[in-house]
Parts: C-alpha cells; sequence; structure tokens
C-alpha cells in the first residue's frame, strides 16, 4: 500500500468524520471483508471506506513503509513545533514572575478580580494567607468562613486562559530547576498573543495600580522565614497614627523625619553621605514601640519585614543576603536587638571610637558589652557577628528608601559601634505612661470613632493637675451612684465583684475584656473629658506601662465610671505587688527595679529622651 494514500485516507475521514457504515460490523467481520493477510498493494486505488478496514490496511504495512510513514509524521511533527515556538516568540508577548515575588501578587490580585480562578475547573485551595491574592468567594461568608481564610491559586503546570483588551493571553505556575530540591523555585509565566510590548506594560501597570488600591488600607508584614527568604506572613489593617498616644510631638518627629528622609535621596547622594536612616526605640515593654512602628508603616505606605538576630542557622552571609532580598521600599524592623547581644552575637572587632579612649585610660560605653574580653569570647548562638550585624546595616543603604527600626528594652546591652551615627540616628526612649497618656487613653478609649477624630485635646499635665475643673456636677453624681454604698470590701474592684458569673467555689477574674452585653453609658464628650481627668489624676505618672492601663480599662470596656470608681483600688493593689516583685526602667533603659520608677514618678527624668545622633 501507498504511504500516501494510507495517509491521504486517514486525513480524510479526520475531516469528513467518516465512521463504519454499518455500526454493527465487527472487527471479525471486516477482516473477513478484507483479510489481513491480503496484500495491501493489490488494489492500489481501493480507498477504505470504513475503520475497521482502514485498521486493517494498516496492520498489513510492512517493516519499511512503516518506517517511512513514521519518519514523515515525525517530521511533520517537528516542523510544526519549530513554526510554534517561532511563533511563539514573534507572536505572543511573554513574562514571568517569580511565585514569591510581590509582582506576582499585583498579578495574582488582578486575576482574582478577573474570576480567573473562582470558575476554573481545576486549581489549588490554601487557607494560607498570600497577601491580597486571597480570591473573594460569593456567598462564602453565609457559609461561615470569614474573609481571607481561603485562596485560590492555580494549580502546576495547567494552563488558565482569558481575554484582554480583546486578546487571548494565557496564565501557567511552572516549577523551575532553580531552587532547592525540596523547594524548587517556581514561577508565574504569562502570554499575551499579541505582538505590541505596550499591552503587556499597560497591564502590568493596571494590576499594580488595581493592588495598591486595594492595599491601602492594609500593611504586609514579612518575617525572615529561612537564613535567607522572607516569608509574608499577615496583611494588617493599617493602625491610625491617632491610636498611638505618645507625649505630644514624638511620634510626629519620628514621622516627619522619616518623611523628610524618604525625599532626601538627592540631598544625601550630593553631600556623599550614605543613603540611610536608622531609627532605635527602646525602653519599656508595653510603651507602644511597636505600635508606634506599624502605624508609621501604614503612614508612609510600606512594608514591614521583621527579622530576628537569634533566628537559628542565621550566619554573616545569610543576614547579608536577607537584606539584599529587601525590597527598595520598607521598614527593616529589627525587634529585641539586644537578645542577640546577651546571647553572644560575637564581637569579632574593635570599635575605632572605643579604643581610641581606652587609650586613653577612658571607657566610651559602660554597658555590658563593654570592651569585655569574657563577654566577646561567649559561645556564639548562632553564626551572626557583630562586624556581620554593622556590615548588613550598612548594606541597608544600597538601596533606596529602606528605613531601619530596632527596638530594645535593654538600651545598656548594645555595643556602641551599633548606635553610632548613620546607623542608628535618632533614639527613642519611652517610658511608661505619662499623665498626658494616661487621660487620653481613657479618653480615646469611651469616645466614639468620630470624636476621637474631632476632637483636639491638648491640655497639659498642669491641667490634670489642676484638679477637676473640668468635671460637671452631673458626672460627680453619677460616680457617687457608681461607688454606691460602702459593702466592706473596698479594695475589690467592681470589674470582680460584678464576675458572679464563675461557678461557686472558683475563684477567677477576668483579667481582660470582660464578656458580657450591655452598651457604653451614655455620655457627653465633655464628660467623657472629665473623667478622663479624674484617671490620670489617680493613675500615678510613669508607675504603668501603657499596655496595663489598656489592659485595666478593657476590663471596664464599657463601664467607664465603674473604671473611675475602681481605680484607685487598682493602683494599690498594683503597686503592692510592683513593690515585692516588678521592675521598671530608669533613664538608661536598664531594668533597675520597680523603685526606679518611682523615682521616675517623681520627676527625677524626662519624659522622653531623643538622641538624634545625627546632629
Ligand atoms: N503608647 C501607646 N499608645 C496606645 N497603645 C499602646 C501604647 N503603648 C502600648 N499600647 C498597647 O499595648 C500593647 C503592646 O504595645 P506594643 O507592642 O507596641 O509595646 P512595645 O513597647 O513594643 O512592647 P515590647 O517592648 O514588649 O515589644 C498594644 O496592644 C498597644 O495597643
Amino acid at each position: 500500500m501507498d504511504p500516501a494514500l494510507v495517509l491521504k485516507t486517514v486525513l480524510s475521514m479526520i475531516q469528513s468524520g467518516t465512521l463504519p457504515e454499518d455500526g454493527a460490523s465487527t472487527p471479525s467481520q471486516s477482516s473477513a471483508t478484507v483479510p489481513p493477510s491480503a496484500p495491501i498493494g493489490a488494489h492500489p486505488d481501493a480507498t477504505p471506506s470504513s475503520l475497521p478496514e482502514l485498521l486493517a490496511k494498516l496492520l498489513s504495512i510492512n517493516a519499511t513503509q512503516l518506517l517511512v510513514i513514521g519518519a514523515f509524521v515525525e517530521g511533520l511533527r517537528r516542523l510544526f513545533s519549530m513554526f510554534w515556538e517561532s511563533a511563539g516568540d514573534d507572536l505572543w508577548l511573554t513574562a514571568s514572575f517569580e511565585w514569591d515575588d510581590d509582582t506576582t501578587d499585583w498579578i495574582m490580585y488582578w486575576l482574582s478580580r478577573r474570576g480567573v480562578f473562582n470558575t476554573a475547573r481545576s486549581i489549588e485551595v490554601s487557607n494560607y494567607c498570600y497577601g491580597l491574592k486571597t480570591s473573594t468567594i460569593e456567598g462564602l461568608e453565609d457559609d461561615g468562613w470569614e474573609d481571607g481564610q481561603m485562596s485560590f491559586i492555580p494549580s502546576l503546570s495547567k494552563t488558565y486562559s482569558l481575554w484582554y483588551r480583546g486578546r487571548y493571553m494565557t496564565i501557567r505556575r511552572e516549577k523551575t530547576d532553580r531552587g532547592s530540591y525540596y523547594r524548587p523555585v517556581q514561577v508565574l509565566q504569562l502570554r499575551i498573543f499579541s505582538r505590541d510590548p505596550r499591552l503587556l506594560r499597560s497591564l502590568l501597570l493596571e494590576a499594580r495600580r488595581e493592588y495598591q488600591e486595594a492595599s491601602q488600607h492594609v500593611i504586609n508584614v514579612y518575617v525572615a522565614e529561612s537564613a535567607d527568604r522572607w516569608k509574608h506572613v499577615a496583611k494588617q489593617e493599617k493602625r491610625p497614627i491617632s491610636s498611638v498616644i505618645l507625649d505630644p510631638g514624638v511620634l510626629e518627629l519620628v514621622l516627619n523625619d522619616a518623611k523628610d528622609f524618604l525625599h532626601s535621596k538627592k540631598w544625601y547622594a550630593d553631600r556623599g553621605i550614605p543613603f540611610r536612616r536608622g531609627y532605635l526605640l527602646y525602653g519599656a515593654p508595653g510603651a507602644g514601640k511597636t505600635s508606634m512602628i506599624h502605624s508609621i508603616a501604614g503612614e508612609l505606605g510600606l512594608s514591614i519585614y521583621i527579622l530576628s538576630l537569634t533566628m537559628m542557622a542565621l550566619d554573616d552571609n545569610s543576614l547579608k543576603s536577607l537584606i539584599a532580598h529587601l525590597p527598595q521600599s520598607c521598614i527593616l524592623l529589627i525587634e529585641d536587638i539586644d537578645a542577640a547581644f546577651h546571647r553572644g552575637v560575637k564581637r569579632d572587632i574593635q570599635d575605632p571610637e572605643k579604643e581610641a579612649k581606652s587609650a586613653g585610660g577612658k571607657e566610651a560605653h559602660t554597658g555590658p558589652q563593654g570592651d569585655d574580653g569574657e563577654k566577646m569570647k561567649q559561645p556564639l548562638y548562632n553564626g551572626v557577628t557583630l562586624s556581620g550585624v554593622l556590615n548588613a546595616l550598612d548594606g541597608i543603604a544600597a538601596q533606596e528608601g529602606r528605613i531601619l527600626f530596632a527596638t530594645t528594652n535593654d538600651y545598656s546591652a548594645l555595643d556602641p559601634a551599633l548606635l553610632r551615627p548613620g546607623r542608628l540616628d535618632l533614639h527613642i526612649e519611652f517610658q511608661l505612661a505619662s499623665q498626658y497618656q494616661a487621660r487620653e487613653l481613657f479618653r480615646r478609649f469611651y469616645t466614639t470613632d468620630d470624636d476621637v477624630a474631632s476632637s483636639d485635646m491638648t491640655a497639659t499635665d498642669e491641667k490634670v493637675d489642676s484638679g477637676y475643673a473640668s468635671s460637671s456636677s452631673d458626672i460627680e453624681d453619677r460616680l457617687v451612684a457608681t461607688q454606691g454604698p460602702a459593702d466592706g470590701d473596698a479594695t475589690l474592684p467592681a470589674s470582680q465583684k460584678a464576675s458572679t458569673a464563675f461557678p461557686e467555689g472558683v475563684q477567677s477574674v477576668y483579667v481582660g475584656m470582660e464578656r458580657g452585653s450591655g452598651h457604653l453609658p451614655s455620655l457627653s464628650k465633655e464628660e467623657v473629658i472629665a473623667l478622663a481627668d479624674r484617671f490620670a489624676s489617680i493613675v500615678p505618672p510613669r508607675a504603668f506601662s501603657m499596655a496595663t492601663l489598656q489592659g485595666y480599662l478593657m476590663a471596664y470596656k464599657i463601664r467607664p465610671l465603674e473604671a473611675i470608681a475602681d481605680a484607685p483600688a487598682w493602683v494599690a493593689g498594683r503597686q503592692q505587688e510592683k513593690g515585692k516583685s516588678a521592675v521598671a526602667l530608669d533613664r538608661s533603659g536598664k531594668l533597675a527595679g520597680e523603685k526606679g520608677s518611682a523615682a521616675i514618678a517623681s520627676g527625677d527624668a524626662t519624659q522622653l529622651s531623643l538622641v538624634d545622633c545625627s546632629s
């Protein structure tokens, strides 16, 4: 049989969709009509009229003929794939995005807005948070799923298609041969059937714009997952600047400084100064260091990258690599930077300034790190050395717009080389709550959102000390009514007295927010201010952290009058407790015991120490 004839027959059958004439005809019947043994060339012009007939003819092809047909088909296939590939380059626009890259987030969000994955028939589902990649699924909330609990992501090696501005477009997630065996690098490949590169650019810009618009109310938080990669762990609602209560001017100082820095690239370049800015927030735990950084990140629209120097498997190289993998604009937050030093970040270089001073017989710094050789030789917690940390911090300047925040509760543990201007330029001490902070905390706690935004309470501590000038007689009456007749247990806070829901014999109290129903009593703005003044006059300044005061108010979430009534007993109880065991911070940030805080409270300390090392 002529191979060309066979091929022609196959093609014509495919084209015409010819089926066996008689559906009942069986292979055995066919083979009876055209015996397999019949030489195919016996009737050269005979065209097989049915599939069994064709099969029979094919089976009768000899090896040489088969080889010719095979070679012909393979040749055609190669030709076609060559054409397809070159046509692919010519006719398609292609862009690849590394799966872990932020740009993938843009594309994933853009795709999810077009419902590509909501209608796909094969999809990967994950409850892991992928930035804004999470697809919202209509009706999901009704089924008890909260928004953000589910992500749709494209299955591996599966192609999804859609139309973009009238052009056919495909999406595919693929593994590459890069990365480790266990974690190969994955890419998202996007192809548009077009020769106009502007189309790709406009898609990218569109995706970025949509993503940024959707991100306006959130900040992304990343942590160093392994020694050399960042992992997205959360998208958090932006924390309003006004929700962080510090003494007047402090937050504004840092925020304006950071804003000014971000706009000063040329200024730095013109003067040959490395373009970097670092802030060190130190002092009392629960005083608002982390809160302040989060609210500033929200205000500046920057993501936060959190790094712990005590992370296992971290060494100088991986630290450098982590820094190098930071995006151009972001906040790097090194939390509890002292922890690494306590655990023995190896001091393998000498601080030249200190050496100079030591030579002169003077210590530059008397912290525990000092020039103490013993300390330097402590066993390493991990492979990080001080020079590695310093080099990494200096490397932050390599890209524009990176801001460093470091926090610590133990200022004195930090090495002077770290504190030098150019690395950590502005040092801000956070103390226990001042009267101003206590009053503002109370006021914002019990006022509505609108009142918080509109109210401009600029009263000073003197005003608080001046008594209850602003308190109305109405409020006084209500307070007296709240305190009620003496019940022989005046020291027991009302929150505890009210906790009668526990089974008999169970000695429990709410330490956080008490559950229960009810509403905030109706209080005018002036009444809340009067109560806030009263609260601030009861709480001794610099005796409690803001977190502690917030915890106290949480127990009185809807009972401001009782919060005031119980405050003296609560303060007395806490001070008694703290007198035994608690600690406070002295001016240098060193943990010094409860008496330290009393000394600070007595006015022996500045409210907030700002050390602008660059000036
Ligand atoms: N100045 C503040 N204004 C408003 N809330 C505050 C303030 N300080 C602390 N809080 C509240 O207390 C809690 C703990 O605050 P935060 O984590 O910011 O303290 P921190 O100083 O970073 O503590 P640590 O040193 O232990 O990390 C948060 O819920 C925060 O809302």
